[in-house]
């Protein structure tokens, strides 16, 4: 009997409170609605940087192995959190090479205020796709046309979440669900054609 190999999907997040990881699970959970899709969880650790430098060779084995790889962080000053920008910065090694071309990529992000500037974020990460030859998928969302109330926020680069408490609106959570979703069915569609 022929087994079938699965198609891989890297999460590759930092968070610090929680919010971007609430995020993450939902998105994982949109990924894992497609059967034909493996998830692989990776949180970035403040303990994995050792003098600036995101050190764990072991990260890069396992996302050299998957066909996409969404990124996400909390927004920091405008921007992504610096442990996330140690571990974007560690990839240039793999960038020389154009080890990621051709692998699907997505991203989230979360902020306290409504508009934290969580775009500059988002646009950060597609630069970082970008460089590495990644295909970007964002969301075919129109805000306040959704009957699902998805994209609350109104972005459609990739998820933005908003939280002051450390509880996420429902909304956010079910975009970053939707956009795991979209990803899978993505890859699954384009797998099946090749
Ligand atoms: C150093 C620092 C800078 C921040 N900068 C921003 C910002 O620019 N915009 C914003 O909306 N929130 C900002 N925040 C708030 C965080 O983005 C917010 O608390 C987020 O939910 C944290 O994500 P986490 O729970 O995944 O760690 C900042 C928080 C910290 C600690």
């Amino acid at each position: 009997m022929t087994r079938v190999q699965k198609l891989k999907v890297a999460v590759v997040y930092f968070t610090k409170t929680d919010v971007t990881g609430i995020l993450a699970k939902a998105l994982q959970a949109g990924l894992a609605e497609s059967y034909s899709i493996e998830v692989v969880s990776i949180q970035i650790q403040g303990k994995q940087i050792v003098e600036g430098r995101f050190c764990a060779p072991e990260v890069f084995e396992q996302l050299v192995d998957c066909d996409a790889i969404i990124f996400g962080s909390p927004t920091y000053m405008g921007g992504v959190a610096a442990q996330f920008k140690a571990f974007a910065d560690a990839t240039s090694e793999l960038w020389c090479k154009q080890q990621w071309a051709g692998k699907v990529a997505a991203g989230f992000t979360c902020g306290s205020a409504l508009n934290g500037d969580q775009t500059s974020t988002l646009q950060y990460l597609v630069t970082l796709a970008n460089q590495h030859g990644m295909l970007w998928v964002g969301l075919d969302l129109a805000s306040g046309y959704d009957q699902r109330e998805l994209n609350r926020l109104g972005c459609q680069l990739g998820v933005v979440a908003q939280s002051s408490n450390g509880e996420v609106h429902p909304s956010d959570v079910a975009t970053a669900r939707y956009l795991g979703q979209r990803v899978g069915s993505l890859l699954k569609n384009t797998s099946e054609k090749a």
